[in-house]
């Protein structure tokens, strides 16, 4: 047994790649996870599955002298997105794939442990294999079904997320607040299908979703100071079934994004005028759904953060960019307001963004990234309290 080595970490990562899973659903990352964390040094080990969240893992290593529980968090789930990165080693799984870099998110995490399982940290050390972060909140699920208790509960909790704008294994990071918090939207429109050559006898529900999306752009750009930050943003519509018959029924999806929870207070309130707005003056019947689930926005700990800001700024091997908040969500800003912690960005220098079906993340930032987080892991554990 050995710590992973770069080579061992690549072939790890690609099969990752090649078997992306969705939300909840991530049952053969599970299985491969615990065949990689099996195949590392037992010695001061402790492995949790729970039934009640079967796709989460939790490692435990037991510390030399542990005055605190250290968490690390990764992401393991993946997005409906049909890969055209045309690598060999591309998805395996049809219209499923690893676009936001959970792959690279994972393997880091398996760096990290791997390091640690040779070299006993003095602090306990806490992986959470975290399912669910696209959508269905696992982080927020996890929390509210108590998998964070005795010894499984971190004092303190980082995380990072993957960034394609950054140099391949720069660390971003900031004070104050990270990304955003969302909440995904659903509108369903109810009018009255018919035939396309007698629309006087139906009421369209395409055209009162068209009104609607137009309206909608209004809220950003008319209700929100121009200081502040906020998104809306319609990423689907469904409706109809054929060129001519009038649809009575259309589904919207969104998301909106916000720096600050009042933000996203205003949007919905906004959002929901405009939709008893469309009803009046269209005849519909709009309802709409509102989840921010556990995606509040992300505030790093300012102790913690100063601490960690200032490890990587004066690490040597460690490339430490200041970056703006991002319009990003992420449930972690769930576990962060319920444990103190920091998340950061790890880069992964790209041209193509995140969600998209050519992300192609350098894997040269995965050593690096681990290399500046048992740096900061070891430095954190040694370190004087103020
Ligand atoms: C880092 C990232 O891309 N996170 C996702 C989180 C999704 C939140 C939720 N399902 C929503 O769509 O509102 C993101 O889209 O930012």
């Amino acid at each position: 047994m050995a710590e992973l080595k770069e080579e061992e970490l690549i072939k790890i990562r690609r099969h990752l790649h090649q078997i992306p899973e969705l939300a909840l659903h991530e049952v053969e990352t599970h299985a491969y996870l615990m065949k990689v964390i099996q195949a590392m040094n037992q010695e001061h080990l402790e492995v949790k599955e729970f039934e009640e969240l079967p796709t989460a893992l939790m490692v435990l290593i037991h510390g030399s002298q542990p005055e605190r529980t250290i968490g690390y968090r990764t992401d393991i789930d993946a997005l409906p997105v049909e890969e055209k990165t045309g690598l060999p080693y591309k998805s395996t799984h049809p219209g499923v794939m690893h676009a936001c870099g959970h792959d690279i998110h994972m393997t880091v995490a398996l760096g990290v442990l791997s390091y640690f399982s040779e070299h006993q940290p003095k602090d306990n050390l806490l992986f959470f294999f975290q399912p669910a972060e696209e959508s269905e909140a696992g982080g927020k699920r996890a929390y509210e079904l108590g998998l964070f208790k005795g010894q499984w509960k971190p004092d303190e909790f980082y995380g990072l997320h993957d960034n394609p704008e950054l140099p391949a294994g720069a660390i971003g990071c900031r004070m104050g607040t990270l990304f955003a918090g969302t909440t995904e939207v659903n509108i369903d429109i109810e009018g009255k299908g018919g035939h396309a050559a007698f629309p006087q006898d139906a009421n369209d529900a395409v055209v009162a979703a068209a009104n609607l999306i137009v309206q909608v752009q209004t809220i950003v750009s008319r209700s929100i100071d121009p200081i502040d930050s906020g998104v809306i943003t319609l990423g689907k519509i469904t409706a109809g079934t054929i060129r001519n018959v009038i649809a009575g029924h259309a589904r919207i999806e969104g998301t909106i994004r916000g720096l600050t929870q009042d933000m996203i207070l205003l949007i919905d309130k906004r959002l929901q005028e405009v939709c008893n707005g469309i009803e009046a003056s269209f005849g519909v019947k709009v309802t709409l759904g509102l989840n921010q689930g556990g995606y509040w926005p992300v505030e790093n700990n300012p102790k913690l953060t100063k601490r960690f800001i200032q490890y990587m700024s004066d690490a040597k091997n460690v490339n430490f960019i200041e970056t703006k908040p991002a319009m990003t969500g992420e449930d972690f800003g769930y576990l962060l307001a319920k444990f103190p912690g920091t998340m950061f960005w790890l880069g992964v220098e790209d041209d193509s963004q995140l969600h998209s079906a050519t992300l192609t993340p350098k894997e040269s930032s995965i050593k690096r990234g681990i290399d500046a987080i048992t740096g900061f892991l070891e430095y954190r554990m040694n370190a004087k309290e103020e």
